[in-house]
């Protein structure tokens, strides 16, 4: 085996019908991990994992970002935005028979730093005005630092682009989650995110753009699942407020915590949570890959 391996996540995006679904299905073929439907973090989704022998890409969305309909509270925006800035590539599926307009109201919206790839999809039904390649041409003079890419996830026109442009700018490391192990990291995963949306609905700003959930332990015994996570912050303030008067407000977290993963996991929990105060935890990169704060 050759010793480069890329590994890294992917986040997909793009308006309701574009075509994000169907192109997943293609990308990720029969290698599909499948994660529970359920579950719609405030951060992200993991919608499938494509582990190859040089690489591994873990392809999320940003769960409703898009949808008028989705009421996002300020700081849940934030957090959306946070996850299209962490992803280390950015898929943006637009379909390419809806006026540029669409994307340019959509790109408004969230703060991309991430490489992005555009894929233009639909071309088995354009038929407008302007010639394919000139529209292309006004597209890349709109998004000049995007690879765009015009393709039909329907008829796989172009599809086979897709993952040489996603292997240009995947980064080099080690894989995130491994061989047999993948379900229960995947469930581990959303456990913490479930305790990060508990976080959310219970404490006010800061918190939880302070807070880390970090899954110690995830022990599925004969009756019941024993997790045991740890709620990292930074300063002995932020573990006051979490805890709240005599506890009272980390006993609620754990109480909302524990139905909402008990709905997910489908079986008995039986959850503890510890808050520890790690100065400087945001600023090291490692502990943020840790914390799953790159996804
Ligand atoms: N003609 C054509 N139709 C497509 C293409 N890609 C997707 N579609 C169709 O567009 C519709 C929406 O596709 P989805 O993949 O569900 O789109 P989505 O972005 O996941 O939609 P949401 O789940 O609503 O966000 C479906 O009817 C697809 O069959 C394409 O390349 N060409």
């Amino acid at each position: 085996m050759e010793g480069k391996f890329q590994s890294g996540f992917v986040n997909i995006f793009g308006a309701p019908n574009a075509g994000k679904s169907t192109l997943l299905n293609l990308l990720l073929g029969e290698r599909l991990v499948i994660t529970s439907s359920k579950v719609q973090t405030t951060r992200h989704r993991i919608l499938g994992i494509l582990t190859e022998d040089n690489y591994q890409i873990v392809f999320s969305d940003t769960p409703g970002i898009i949808e008028a309909k989705y009421k996002l509270h300020e700081k849940m925006m934030a957090q959306v935005k946070s996850a299209l800035e962490d992803a280390d590539i950015a898929i943006i599926v637009h379909d390419i028979t809806k006026p540029m307009e669409e994307l340019n109201d959509l790109m408004a919206l969230i703060k991309l730093k991430s490489p992005a790839i555009l894929l233009l999809n639909k071309t088995d039904r354009y038929s407008g005005d302007v010639p394919l390649v000139d529209l292309l041409a006004q597209y890349a003079a709109a998004y000049p630092k995007w690879d765009i890419q015009p393709i039909s996830a329907k008829t796989k026109h172009n599809t086979e682009k897709i993952l040489p442009l996603i292997l240009e700018k995947l980064p080099e490391g080690p894989p995130y989650y491994t061989g047999d192990n993948i379900s229960d990291r995947n469930e581990r995963f959303f456990v913490s995110e479930l305790i990060r949306e508990q976080i959310y609905t219970l404490y006010e700003d800061e918190i939880p753009y302070h807070a880390a959930v970090n899954i110690q332990a995830f022990e599925e015994k004969t009756t019941l699942t024993v997790i045991k996570a740890d709620i990292v912050v930074s300063r002995e303030t932020q573990k006051m407020i979490l805890l709240g008067k005599g506890g009272s407000m980390i006993k609620q977290l754990g109480i909302n915590s524990r139905m909402s993963i008990t709905e997910f996991i489908g079986r008995k929990v039986h959850l503890e949570l510890f808050v520890k105060v790690r100065p400087h935890w945001r600023d090291n990169e490692n502990h943020l890959r840790e914390y799953g704060y790159n996804a």
